[in-house]
Protein backbone atom coordinates (compact mmCIF):
# COMPACT_ATOMS: atom_id res chain seq x y z
CA UNK A 1 0.00 0.00 0.00
CA UNK A 2 0.99 3.26 -0.69
CA UNK A 3 0.75 6.44 2.43
CA UNK A 4 1.85 9.65 2.92
CA UNK A 5 4.05 10.35 5.82
CA UNK A 6 3.08 11.94 9.10
CA UNK A 7 5.71 13.10 11.34
CA UNK A 8 4.40 12.48 14.61
CA UNK A 9 6.26 13.38 18.02
CA UNK A 10 6.46 10.62 19.58
CA UNK A 11 9.07 8.98 21.17
CA UNK A 12 8.65 4.79 22.17
CA UNK A 13 12.25 4.18 22.41
CA UNK A 14 11.27 1.23 19.81
CA UNK A 15 11.03 1.45 15.72
CA UNK A 16 7.08 2.33 15.61
CA UNK A 17 5.54 3.12 12.67
CA UNK A 18 1.72 4.16 13.65
CA UNK A 19 -1.20 3.36 10.83
CA UNK A 20 -4.70 3.69 11.13
CA UNK A 21 -7.31 1.16 12.16
CA UNK A 22 -9.15 0.90 8.82
CA UNK A 23 -5.91 1.05 6.67
CA UNK A 24 -4.41 -1.72 8.67
CA UNK A 25 -7.53 -3.69 8.63
CA UNK A 26 -7.53 -3.07 4.61
CA UNK A 27 -3.90 -4.44 4.85
CA UNK A 28 -4.22 -7.21 6.88
CA UNK A 29 -1.82 -5.61 9.41
CA UNK A 30 -1.80 -6.35 13.00
CA UNK A 31 0.23 -4.54 16.40
CA UNK A 32 3.69 -5.23 16.21
CA UNK A 33 3.92 -6.95 12.45
CA UNK A 34 7.11 -5.90 11.20
CA UNK A 35 6.66 -3.82 8.08
CA UNK A 36 9.56 -2.38 5.25
CA UNK A 37 8.66 1.25 4.00
CA UNK A 38 10.56 2.19 0.36
CA UNK A 39 10.93 5.34 -0.53
CA UNK A 40 13.24 5.74 -3.81
CA UNK A 41 16.38 4.27 -2.57
CA UNK A 42 15.78 4.73 0.81
CA UNK A 43 14.69 1.20 2.97
CA UNK A 44 13.36 1.39 6.73
CA UNK A 45 11.63 -1.41 9.02
CA UNK A 46 9.55 -0.76 12.19
CA UNK A 47 6.86 -2.57 13.91
CA UNK A 48 3.15 -1.91 13.59
CA UNK A 49 0.97 0.61 16.28
CA UNK A 50 -2.49 0.88 15.38
CA UNK A 51 -3.51 4.22 15.93
CA UNK A 52 -5.99 7.37 15.74
CA UNK A 53 -3.26 9.69 15.35
CA UNK A 54 -2.98 9.15 12.07
CA UNK A 55 -5.99 9.02 9.54
CA UNK A 56 -6.35 6.61 6.49
CA UNK A 57 -4.08 6.91 3.77
CA UNK A 58 -1.54 7.95 6.31
CA UNK A 59 1.83 6.39 8.31
CA UNK A 60 2.52 8.02 11.05
CA UNK A 61 6.51 7.79 11.71
CA UNK A 62 8.03 8.49 15.39
CA UNK A 63 10.80 10.54 16.16
CA UNK A 64 12.68 7.31 17.37
CA UNK A 65 12.42 6.45 13.41
CA UNK A 66 13.72 10.18 12.48
CA UNK A 67 17.03 9.87 14.16
CA UNK A 68 18.41 7.57 11.76
CA UNK A 69 16.14 8.21 8.56
CA UNK A 70 15.01 11.21 6.97
CA UNK A 71 11.42 11.74 5.76
CA UNK A 72 9.61 14.53 5.00
CA UNK A 73 5.96 15.50 6.33
CA UNK A 74 3.86 14.59 2.74
CA UNK A 75 6.27 12.56 1.58
CA UNK A 76 4.82 8.91 -0.22
CA UNK A 77 5.83 5.53 1.03
CA UNK A 78 5.66 2.14 0.09
CA UNK A 79 4.20 -0.13 3.11
CA UNK A 80 5.01 -4.06 2.58
CA UNK A 81 4.29 -6.60 5.67
CA UNK A 82 7.54 -8.41 5.82
CA UNK A 83 7.88 -11.78 6.90
CA UNK A 84 10.15 -13.07 9.31
CA UNK A 85 13.71 -13.14 9.23
CA UNK A 86 15.93 -15.27 7.92
CA UNK A 87 18.10 -14.82 11.26
CA UNK A 88 15.18 -15.61 13.30
CA UNK A 89 16.18 -19.39 12.44
CA UNK A 90 19.81 -18.50 13.91
CA UNK A 91 18.49 -17.38 16.88
CA UNK A 92 16.85 -20.90 17.49
CA UNK A 93 20.04 -22.23 16.74
CA UNK A 94 21.29 -20.74 19.60
CA UNK A 95 18.93 -21.34 21.60
CA UNK A 96 19.28 -24.87 20.84
CA UNK A 97 23.12 -24.53 21.47
CA UNK A 98 24.17 -25.06 18.32
CA UNK A 99 27.30 -23.04 17.05
CA UNK A 100 26.59 -20.03 14.61
CA UNK A 101 29.12 -19.88 11.66
CA UNK A 102 30.28 -16.28 10.59
CA UNK A 103 27.41 -15.72 8.21
CA UNK A 104 24.62 -16.54 10.64
CA UNK A 105 26.49 -14.26 13.08
CA UNK A 106 26.68 -11.86 10.28
CA UNK A 107 23.19 -12.01 9.52
CA UNK A 108 21.92 -11.50 12.89
CA UNK A 109 23.48 -8.29 13.34
CA UNK A 110 22.54 -6.56 10.13
CA UNK A 111 19.51 -7.56 11.22
CA UNK A 112 19.66 -5.39 14.66
CA UNK A 113 20.85 -2.64 13.01
CA UNK A 114 18.65 -2.46 10.48
CA UNK A 115 15.37 -2.77 12.92
CA UNK A 116 14.26 -5.86 11.12
CA UNK A 117 14.63 -7.55 14.80
CA UNK A 118 12.49 -6.14 17.00
CA UNK A 119 13.13 -6.01 20.91
CA UNK A 120 11.25 -9.21 21.47
CA UNK A 121 13.33 -11.30 19.24
CA UNK A 122 16.99 -9.46 20.39
CA UNK A 123 16.33 -10.27 23.84
CA UNK A 124 15.91 -13.56 22.75
CA UNK A 125 19.36 -13.77 21.29
CA UNK A 126 20.59 -12.06 24.23
CA UNK A 127 19.11 -14.57 26.38
CA UNK A 128 20.17 -17.56 24.30
CA UNK A 129 23.92 -16.39 24.97
CA UNK A 130 23.55 -16.00 28.41
CA UNK A 131 22.43 -19.53 28.22
CA UNK A 132 24.61 -21.33 25.63
CA UNK A 133 27.38 -19.02 25.67
CA UNK A 134 29.91 -18.70 22.28
CA UNK A 135 33.24 -20.09 21.63
CA UNK A 136 35.85 -17.62 20.17
CA UNK A 137 35.72 -18.16 16.86
CA UNK A 138 31.49 -16.80 17.04
CA UNK A 139 32.64 -14.06 19.21
CA UNK A 140 35.46 -12.41 16.90
CA UNK A 141 32.86 -12.73 13.96
CA UNK A 142 30.50 -11.03 16.45
CA UNK A 143 33.37 -8.55 17.25
CA UNK A 144 33.74 -7.72 13.74
CA UNK A 145 29.97 -8.22 12.53
CA UNK A 146 29.23 -5.23 15.16
CA UNK A 147 31.73 -2.92 14.35
CA UNK A 148 31.77 -3.13 10.74
CA UNK A 149 28.07 -2.45 10.48
CA UNK A 150 28.91 1.19 11.93
CA UNK A 151 31.50 3.93 11.47
CA UNK A 152 35.26 4.21 12.69
CA UNK A 153 36.98 6.80 13.85
CA UNK A 154 40.51 7.71 12.34
CA UNK A 155 42.37 9.86 14.82
CA UNK A 156 45.63 11.37 13.57
CA UNK A 157 47.73 10.60 16.65
CA UNK A 158 49.44 7.49 17.92
CA UNK A 159 49.43 5.58 19.97
CA UNK A 160 46.08 5.48 20.66
CA UNK A 161 45.01 4.05 24.47
CA UNK A 162 41.79 2.78 25.82
CA UNK A 163 40.51 1.65 29.47
CA UNK A 164 37.42 -0.17 29.88
CA UNK A 165 35.86 -1.83 33.14
CA UNK A 166 33.83 -4.91 32.21
CA UNK A 167 31.55 -3.26 34.75
CA UNK A 168 29.41 -4.90 37.89
CA UNK A 169 31.14 -3.43 41.33
CA UNK A 170 28.62 -0.33 42.64
CA UNK A 171 30.21 3.09 42.56
CA UNK A 172 33.06 2.40 39.77
CA UNK A 173 33.61 5.74 38.83
CA UNK A 174 37.28 4.74 38.35
CA UNK A 175 37.89 5.70 34.82
CA UNK A 176 36.73 9.43 35.23
CA UNK A 177 39.80 9.51 37.37
CA UNK A 178 41.93 7.15 35.10
CA UNK A 179 41.61 8.88 31.51
CA UNK A 180 42.60 12.35 32.86
CA UNK A 181 45.53 10.96 34.52
CA UNK A 182 46.43 9.00 31.31
CA UNK A 183 46.37 12.13 29.41
CA UNK A 184 47.96 14.26 31.33
CA UNK A 185 50.66 12.08 30.76
CA UNK A 186 50.69 12.79 26.78
CA UNK A 187 48.74 9.50 26.01
CA UNK A 188 45.76 10.05 23.94
CA UNK A 189 43.38 7.89 24.95
CA UNK A 190 39.35 8.51 23.58
CA UNK A 191 37.36 6.58 26.00
CA UNK A 192 33.89 5.73 25.40
CA UNK A 193 31.57 4.37 27.84
CA UNK A 194 28.33 2.41 27.92
CA UNK A 195 25.35 3.71 30.33
CA UNK A 196 24.75 1.16 33.39
CA UNK A 197 23.80 -2.57 32.14
CA UNK A 198 23.86 -3.89 35.57
CA UNK A 199 24.68 -1.47 37.70
CA UNK A 200 23.33 1.97 39.09
CA UNK A 201 25.78 3.71 37.23
CA UNK A 202 27.86 3.90 33.79
CA UNK A 203 30.59 6.25 33.29
CA UNK A 204 28.10 7.61 31.02
CA UNK A 205 25.50 8.04 33.34
CA UNK A 206 28.70 9.63 35.45
CA UNK A 207 29.94 11.60 33.32
CA UNK A 208 27.24 13.11 31.94
CA UNK A 209 26.24 15.44 35.54
CA UNK A 210 28.83 17.48 34.35
CA UNK A 211 29.41 17.46 30.31
CA UNK A 212 27.31 16.16 27.33
CA UNK A 213 28.38 13.08 26.83
CA UNK A 214 26.58 13.10 23.00
CA UNK A 215 28.37 13.98 20.57
CA UNK A 216 29.30 13.04 16.76
CA UNK A 217 32.18 11.23 15.32
CA UNK A 218 33.95 14.51 13.78
CA UNK A 219 33.26 16.37 17.12
CA UNK A 220 34.97 13.51 19.03
CA UNK A 221 37.48 13.44 16.41
CA UNK A 222 38.09 17.28 16.51
CA UNK A 223 38.12 17.04 20.72
CA UNK A 224 40.56 14.17 20.96
CA UNK A 225 42.84 15.78 18.30
CA UNK A 226 42.86 18.41 20.23
CA UNK A 227 43.14 17.49 23.97
CA UNK A 228 44.31 13.63 23.44
CA UNK A 229 41.05 12.73 25.60
CA UNK A 230 37.57 12.42 26.05
CA UNK A 231 34.56 10.76 27.96
CA UNK A 232 31.58 10.26 25.92
CA UNK A 233 28.43 7.94 25.40
CA UNK A 234 29.71 4.91 22.91
CA UNK A 235 25.13 5.05 22.44
CA UNK A 236 25.61 8.17 20.64
CA UNK A 237 27.68 7.45 17.82
CA UNK A 238 27.45 5.31 15.12
CA UNK A 239 30.52 2.97 16.13
CA UNK A 240 29.06 -0.79 16.30
CA UNK A 241 25.94 -0.08 16.66
CA UNK A 242 24.15 -3.47 17.61
CA UNK A 243 26.13 -2.72 20.66
CA UNK A 244 23.24 -0.45 22.05
CA UNK A 245 20.33 -2.29 21.24
CA UNK A 246 21.39 -5.17 22.61
CA UNK A 247 22.41 -3.28 25.64
CA UNK A 248 19.08 -2.19 26.16
CA UNK A 249 17.63 -6.26 26.17
CA UNK A 250 20.89 -6.72 28.65
CA UNK A 251 20.20 -3.77 30.83
CA UNK A 252 16.20 -4.81 31.02
CA UNK A 253 17.55 -8.23 32.38
CA UNK A 254 20.18 -7.02 34.02
CA UNK A 255 22.31 -9.64 32.55
CA UNK A 256 25.76 -9.24 30.27
CA UNK A 257 26.38 -12.81 29.00
CA UNK A 258 30.27 -13.11 28.71
CA UNK A 259 30.44 -13.50 24.83
CA UNK A 260 28.80 -10.59 24.23
CA UNK A 261 30.14 -8.37 26.74
CA UNK A 262 33.71 -9.59 25.07
CA UNK A 263 31.97 -8.64 21.66
CA UNK A 264 30.35 -5.16 23.02
CA UNK A 265 33.40 -3.73 24.88
CA UNK A 266 35.99 -4.96 22.02
CA UNK A 267 34.01 -3.88 18.76
CA UNK A 268 33.74 -0.25 20.19
CA UNK A 269 37.30 -0.02 20.88
CA UNK A 270 38.05 -1.35 17.14
CA UNK A 271 35.61 0.77 15.90
CA UNK A 272 37.65 3.48 17.29
CA UNK A 273 40.85 2.49 16.30
CA UNK A 274 42.76 1.59 20.21
CA UNK A 275 45.61 0.13 19.77
CA UNK A 276 46.66 -0.69 23.35
CA UNK A 277 43.85 -1.76 26.01
CA UNK A 278 43.60 -2.41 29.56
CA UNK A 279 40.22 -4.52 30.48
CA UNK A 280 39.54 -4.14 34.03
CA UNK A 281 37.93 -7.34 35.65
CA UNK A 282 36.37 -6.51 39.03
CA UNK A 283 36.49 -9.59 41.03
CA UNK A 284 34.54 -10.58 43.71
CA UNK A 285 30.92 -11.94 45.18
CA UNK A 286 28.02 -9.67 43.78
CA UNK A 287 29.70 -8.97 40.41
CA UNK A 288 29.89 -10.24 37.12
CA UNK A 289 32.84 -12.47 38.09
CA UNK A 290 33.20 -13.91 41.05
CA UNK A 291 36.33 -15.96 41.35
CA UNK A 292 40.28 -15.06 39.98
CA UNK A 293 40.30 -18.42 38.01
CA UNK A 294 36.94 -17.12 36.30
CA UNK A 295 38.57 -13.96 35.88
CA UNK A 296 41.39 -15.69 34.40
CA UNK A 297 40.07 -17.33 32.35
CA UNK A 298 37.95 -14.01 30.63
CA UNK A 299 41.28 -12.44 30.67
CA UNK A 300 42.69 -15.03 28.18
CA UNK A 301 39.77 -14.82 26.22
CA UNK A 302 39.99 -10.67 26.16
CA UNK A 303 43.57 -10.94 24.92
CA UNK A 304 42.86 -13.78 22.71
CA UNK A 305 40.31 -11.91 20.67
CA UNK A 306 42.44 -8.52 20.79
CA UNK A 307 44.92 -10.65 19.03
CA UNK A 308 42.32 -11.42 16.34
CA UNK A 309 41.68 -7.82 15.68
CA UNK A 310 45.44 -6.78 15.70
CA UNK A 311 45.17 -4.99 19.36
CA UNK A 312 47.39 -5.01 22.00
CA UNK A 313 45.39 -5.89 25.12
CA UNK A 314 46.65 -6.19 29.24
CA UNK A 315 43.94 -7.40 31.78
CA UNK A 316 44.04 -5.79 35.25
CA UNK A 317 41.81 -8.16 37.85
CA UNK A 318 41.12 -6.07 40.42
CA UNK A 319 38.97 -6.16 43.78
CA UNK A 320 35.32 -5.87 43.22
CA UNK A 321 34.30 -7.61 46.70
CA UNK A 322 32.30 -4.38 47.91
CA UNK A 323 31.36 -0.95 46.81
CA UNK A 324 34.30 1.47 45.55
CA UNK A 325 34.42 5.09 46.85
CA UNK A 326 31.95 6.10 49.23
CA UNK A 327 29.11 6.92 46.77
CA UNK A 328 26.77 4.72 44.28
CA UNK A 329 24.69 6.60 41.79
CA UNK A 330 25.66 9.38 38.94
CA UNK A 331 25.57 12.60 41.01
CA UNK A 332 26.95 11.13 44.04
CA UNK A 333 29.33 9.77 42.29
CA UNK A 334 30.02 12.65 40.30
CA UNK A 335 30.93 14.81 43.57
CA UNK A 336 33.70 11.82 44.86
CA UNK A 337 35.15 12.17 41.45
CA UNK A 338 35.40 15.46 41.06
CA UNK A 339 36.32 15.86 44.41
CA UNK A 340 39.17 13.08 43.88
CA UNK A 341 40.68 14.81 41.08
CA UNK A 342 40.90 18.22 42.89
CA UNK A 343 42.02 17.47 46.18
CA UNK A 344 44.36 14.45 44.35
CA UNK A 345 43.62 11.98 47.06
CA UNK A 346 40.47 10.01 48.07
CA UNK A 347 39.15 7.18 49.46
CA UNK A 348 41.56 4.10 49.70
CA UNK A 349 39.70 1.49 46.99
CA UNK A 350 39.10 4.42 44.33
CA UNK A 351 42.47 5.97 44.60
CA UNK A 352 44.43 2.77 44.72
CA UNK A 353 42.64 1.30 41.76
CA UNK A 354 42.72 4.49 39.43
CA UNK A 355 46.10 5.04 40.02
CA UNK A 356 46.89 1.30 39.36
CA UNK A 357 44.93 1.45 36.33
CA UNK A 358 46.74 4.39 35.08
CA UNK A 359 49.86 3.34 35.63
CA UNK A 360 49.54 0.26 33.31
CA UNK A 361 48.61 2.36 30.96
CA UNK A 362 51.70 4.50 31.29
CA UNK A 363 53.61 1.74 30.97
CA UNK A 364 51.90 0.47 27.91
CA UNK A 365 52.05 3.55 26.07
CA UNK A 366 55.61 3.72 26.83
CA UNK A 367 55.68 6.69 28.99
CA UNK A 368 56.11 5.51 32.29
CA UNK A 369 59.51 2.31 32.88
CA UNK A 370 58.37 -1.00 33.68
CA UNK A 371 57.36 -1.03 37.42
CA UNK A 372 57.09 3.02 37.72
CA UNK A 373 53.38 3.38 36.05
CA UNK A 374 51.84 3.68 39.48
CA UNK A 375 54.19 6.04 41.54
CA UNK A 376 53.87 8.37 38.15
CA UNK A 377 50.13 8.53 37.54
CA UNK A 378 49.85 9.28 41.74
CA UNK A 379 52.34 12.12 41.01
CA UNK A 380 49.88 13.56 38.39
CA UNK A 381 46.99 13.19 40.24
CA UNK A 382 48.52 14.12 43.33
CA UNK A 383 50.04 17.18 41.11
CA UNK A 384 46.42 18.52 40.19
CA UNK A 385 47.61 17.92 36.33
CA UNK A 386 44.73 15.47 36.00
CA UNK A 387 42.38 18.10 37.53
CA UNK A 388 43.37 20.48 34.47
CA UNK A 389 43.11 17.40 32.21
CA UNK A 390 39.79 17.16 33.28
CA UNK A 391 38.55 20.62 33.59
CA UNK A 392 39.78 20.74 29.44
CA UNK A 393 38.09 17.29 29.07
CA UNK A 394 34.46 18.94 30.71
CA UNK A 395 35.05 22.27 28.94
CA UNK A 396 35.15 20.60 25.18
CA UNK A 397 32.27 18.92 26.25
CA UNK A 398 30.35 21.83 27.39
CA UNK A 399 30.47 21.70 30.81
CA UNK A 400 31.07 23.81 33.29
CA UNK A 401 35.29 23.87 33.81
CA UNK A 402 34.53 25.46 37.58
CA UNK A 403 32.07 23.39 38.47
CA UNK A 404 32.49 22.17 42.51
CA UNK A 405 31.31 18.86 44.08
CA UNK A 406 28.94 20.91 46.16
CA UNK A 407 27.47 22.62 43.11
CA UNK A 408 26.01 19.00 42.17
CA UNK A 409 22.65 18.83 43.16
CA UNK A 410 22.00 15.04 44.78
CA UNK A 411 18.67 13.64 46.07
CA UNK A 412 16.98 15.52 48.57
CA UNK A 413 14.84 13.19 49.82
CA UNK A 414 16.96 10.89 51.92
CA UNK A 415 17.22 8.21 54.41
CA UNK A 416 19.93 6.88 56.92
CA UNK A 417 20.31 3.67 58.01
CA UNK A 418 22.10 3.02 61.54
CA UNK A 419 24.17 0.02 62.99
CA UNK A 420 21.74 -2.44 64.45
CA UNK A 421 24.15 -3.46 66.48
CA UNK A 422 27.98 -2.96 67.86
CA UNK A 423 30.81 -4.83 65.83
CA UNK A 424 32.89 -5.07 62.71
CA UNK A 425 31.18 -4.84 59.37
CA UNK A 426 32.08 -8.16 57.83
CA UNK A 427 30.72 -7.87 54.69
CA UNK A 428 28.76 -5.07 52.26
CA UNK A 429 26.37 -6.87 49.23
CA UNK A 430 26.93 -5.52 46.15
CA UNK A 431 23.80 -6.88 44.05
CA UNK A 432 21.73 -5.05 47.61
CA UNK A 433 23.84 -1.42 46.96
CA UNK A 434 23.23 -1.86 43.71
CA UNK A 435 19.38 -2.65 44.31
CA UNK A 436 18.73 -0.36 46.52
CA UNK A 437 20.14 2.71 44.35
CA UNK A 438 18.05 1.65 41.79
CA UNK A 439 15.10 1.26 43.23
CA UNK A 440 16.01 4.95 44.50
CA UNK A 441 15.64 5.57 41.10
CA UNK A 442 19.53 5.61 39.44
CA UNK A 443 20.78 6.00 36.98
CA UNK A 444 17.31 7.77 35.33
CA UNK A 445 17.31 10.09 38.15
CA UNK A 446 20.57 11.50 38.27
CA UNK A 447 20.42 12.42 41.95
CA UNK A 448 19.31 9.17 43.01
CA UNK A 449 22.04 6.65 45.22
CA UNK A 450 23.67 5.62 47.90
CA UNK A 451 26.64 7.48 50.38
CA UNK A 452 28.11 4.80 52.13
CA UNK A 453 29.54 5.75 55.41
CA UNK A 454 31.37 2.45 56.36
CA UNK A 455 33.74 -0.09 55.07
CA UNK A 456 34.49 -3.83 55.09
CA UNK A 457 36.52 -4.53 58.28
CA UNK A 458 35.37 -0.99 59.82
CA UNK A 459 34.25 -1.36 63.46
CA UNK A 460 30.91 0.40 64.05
CA UNK A 461 29.18 1.12 67.40
CA UNK A 462 25.50 0.47 67.49
CA UNK A 463 23.34 3.29 66.32
CA UNK A 464 26.17 4.80 63.97
CA UNK A 465 25.10 5.81 60.22
CA UNK A 466 25.89 3.07 58.18
CA UNK A 467 23.96 4.28 54.66
CA UNK A 468 22.21 6.85 53.36
CA UNK A 469 19.55 6.44 50.81
CA UNK A 470 19.21 9.58 48.49
CA UNK A 471 16.27 9.84 46.51
CA UNK A 472 14.52 12.94 44.10
CA UNK A 473 10.56 11.91 45.26
CA UNK A 474 9.23 10.12 48.18
CA UNK A 475 8.06 7.24 46.52
CA UNK A 476 11.14 6.47 44.87
CA UNK A 477 12.64 6.58 48.45
CA UNK A 478 9.61 4.66 50.31
CA UNK A 479 10.51 1.77 47.58
CA UNK A 480 14.70 2.23 48.47
CA UNK A 481 14.34 1.76 51.65
CA UNK A 482 11.83 -1.30 51.75
CA UNK A 483 14.15 -2.88 49.34
CA UNK A 484 16.70 -2.10 52.12
CA UNK A 485 15.08 -3.78 54.68
CA UNK A 486 14.44 -6.85 52.96
CA UNK A 487 18.11 -7.08 51.83
CA UNK A 488 20.05 -6.09 54.47
CA UNK A 489 22.91 -5.38 52.57
CA UNK A 490 25.21 -4.23 55.23
CA UNK A 491 26.63 -7.05 57.59
CA UNK A 492 27.78 -6.65 61.03
CA UNK A 493 28.83 -9.66 63.17
CA UNK A 494 27.06 -10.74 66.06
CA UNK A 495 24.22 -9.72 63.84
CA UNK A 496 21.49 -11.68 64.47
CA UNK A 497 20.67 -12.37 60.31
CA UNK A 498 16.83 -13.41 60.60
CA UNK A 499 14.34 -14.45 63.40
CA UNK A 500 12.15 -17.30 61.77
CA UNK A 501 9.00 -17.86 64.17
CA UNK A 502 5.39 -19.75 63.91
CA UNK A 503 6.70 -22.32 61.73
O1 LIG B 1 28.53 -1.93 35.76
P1 LIG B 1 27.61 -2.22 34.63
O2 LIG B 1 26.46 -1.27 34.61
O3 LIG B 1 27.17 -3.63 34.49
O4 LIG B 1 28.50 -2.01 33.29
C1 LIG B 1 28.58 -0.90 32.56
C2 LIG B 1 29.76 -0.04 32.88
O5 LIG B 1 30.97 -0.70 32.72
C3 LIG B 1 31.79 -0.02 31.82
O6 LIG B 1 32.59 0.89 32.53
P2 LIG B 1 33.69 1.94 31.97
O7 LIG B 1 33.08 2.76 30.89
O8 LIG B 1 34.83 1.14 31.45
O9 LIG B 1 34.09 2.76 33.15
C4 LIG B 1 30.77 0.52 30.89
O10 LIG B 1 31.18 1.44 29.95
C5 LIG B 1 29.74 1.04 31.85
O11 LIG B 1 30.07 2.27 32.40
N1 LIG C 1 29.90 -1.81 26.51
C1 LIG C 1 29.59 -2.90 27.18
N2 LIG C 1 28.82 -3.84 26.62
C2 LIG C 1 28.53 -4.95 27.31
N3 LIG C 1 28.95 -5.23 28.49
C3 LIG C 1 29.71 -4.32 29.07
N4 LIG C 1 30.26 -4.33 30.28
C4 LIG C 1 30.90 -3.19 30.39
N5 LIG C 1 30.79 -2.44 29.30
C5 LIG C 1 30.06 -3.14 28.46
Amino acid sequence: MKVKVRILDVYSGRYSVFINEKEAMKAKLHPDDLVKLEAGKKTVYGSVVISSLVKEGEIGISRDVLQLHSFSEGEVVTVIPSGTPESVRYIKKKMNGGKLRKVEIETIIKDIVDRKLRDIEISSFVTSLEINGLDMDEIAALTIAMAETGDMLDIDRKPIMDVHSIGGVPGNKTNILVVPIVAAAGLTIPKTSSRAITSAAGTADVVEVFADVSFSLDEIKRIVEKIGACMVWGGALNLAPADDITIKSERALSIDPTGLMLASIMSKKYAMGSQYVLIDIPTGKGVKVESVDQARALARDFIELGKRLGQYVEVAITYGGQPIGHTVGPALEAREALQALMAGTGPGSLIEKATGLAGVLLEMGGVAPAGMGKKMAREILESGKAYQKMREIIEEQGGNPDIKPEDIPVGDKTYTFTAPTSGYITAIDNKAITGIARAAGAPEDKGAGIELYVKVGEKVKEGDPLFTIHAESEARLDQATVFARRTEPIRIEGMVLQRIGNI
